[in-house]
């Protein structure tokens, strides 16, 4: 085979992955090619244009690419906030909307130790990679961080993302899970599974990378799970703890009944960085306003 310089073998690679209908075809292009030279996606460019060689492997990469393997599994990392988590098959890929998600608890999280509540508590319900609670564990110190999936894959995945991060990991269905912090937490977050089963998610990575666990809500809705897991927030949360989960925009609507229906107070929506509204919160009543809270 003839051999390349980096740049042509980028500008063929983005070629390729563009043809291939992946959009973000340059960026991945230089990716992978970071990921083989061990250099950051400006290192790669930077190589490039001093003439260096096409690395050893690049083709096969591309070429997986091409039939949309995700980037991330092909890298075996996918940048979250401020972590790098490890992912691959039999896990969900964490999402740029799950950080608005996590902002969410942080900020929750940085009022309640403001207000004096020395360890708050927290319950990620569906971890995935652990995402979630690998980020607020790291961006919040203090809080106890606690996480259930239900995978044993993708509960091997959080394992070892939450290695050494103080995090408690579970094993278990979020219906039942934490029995024995029922009424004792300040925030319970979740993005559990909420793809109605009829609706096939468009981009192949998600629709044939992801796990159905990970997809498929329950329900013509989709929204068994988010039901579900409202459901263990009024369960798990002390009197005006705060819940918020990510749904579908079209289910934003939905989700806020449900949160209201469930005795939810100040339901609110978040928006992605995109501007749609793909989280709801809200707060679960304090005793003074409502009898039947749990001390
Ligand atoms: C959409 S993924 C989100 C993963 C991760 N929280 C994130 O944001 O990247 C939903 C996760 O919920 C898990 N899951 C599905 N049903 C569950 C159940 N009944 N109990 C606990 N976890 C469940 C799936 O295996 C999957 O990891």
């Amino acid at each position: 085979m003839v051999s390349r310089s980096l740049g042509q073998a980028v500008r063929w690679a983005e070629q390729v992955l563009a043809e291939a209908g992946v959009e973000s075809a340059r960026t991945d292009a230089l990716l992978l090619a970071g990921h083989l030279l061990g250099l950051s996606r400006g290192e790669v460019e930077a190589r490039a244009v001093i003439g260096a060689d096409e690395p050893a492997g690049y083709a096969e990469l591309v070429a997986q690419r091409a039939r949309r393997v995700p980037l991330q599994h092909l890298t075996g990392v996918a940048h979250f906030r401020y972590l790098s988590l490890a992912v691959g098959p039999g896990v969900f890929v964490p999402r740029p909307e799950t950080e608005v998600v996590v902002q969410a608890v942080v900020d929750e999280l940085r009022r309640r130790l403001a207000e004096g509540v020395h360890r708050p508590r927290v319950v990620d319900l569906g971890t995935g990679s652990g995402a979630i609670a690998a980020s607020v564990a790291h961006e919040v110190p203090q809080a106890r961080v606690h996480a259930v999936e239900l995978s044993g894959s993708a509960h091997a995945w959080a394992a070892e993302n939450l290695r050494g991060s103080r995090a408690e990991l579970v094993r278990g269905d979020l219906r039942t899970a934490f029995p024995e912090l029922a009424g004792r937490c300040d925030v319970v977050v979740s993005n559990p599974p909420y793809i109605p089963a009829g609706a096939v998610p468009r981009e192949p990575e998600a629709r044939e990378h992801d796990p159905a666990l990970a997809l498929y809500g329950g329900g013509e809705d989709g929204l068994e799970l988010p039901r579900a897991a409202v459901a263990s927030a009024v369960r798990l949360l002390r009197p005006g703890g705060y819940f918020v989960m990510e749904h579908a925009e079209v289910q934003a609507g939905a989700v806020a009944r449900i949160l209201t229906g469930a005795g939810f107070t100040g339901v609110t929506g978040h928006q992605d960085l995109t501007g749609r509204d793909r989280a709801t919160a809200g707060r679960r009543p304090d005793a003074a306003t409502d009898g039947r809270m749990s001390p």
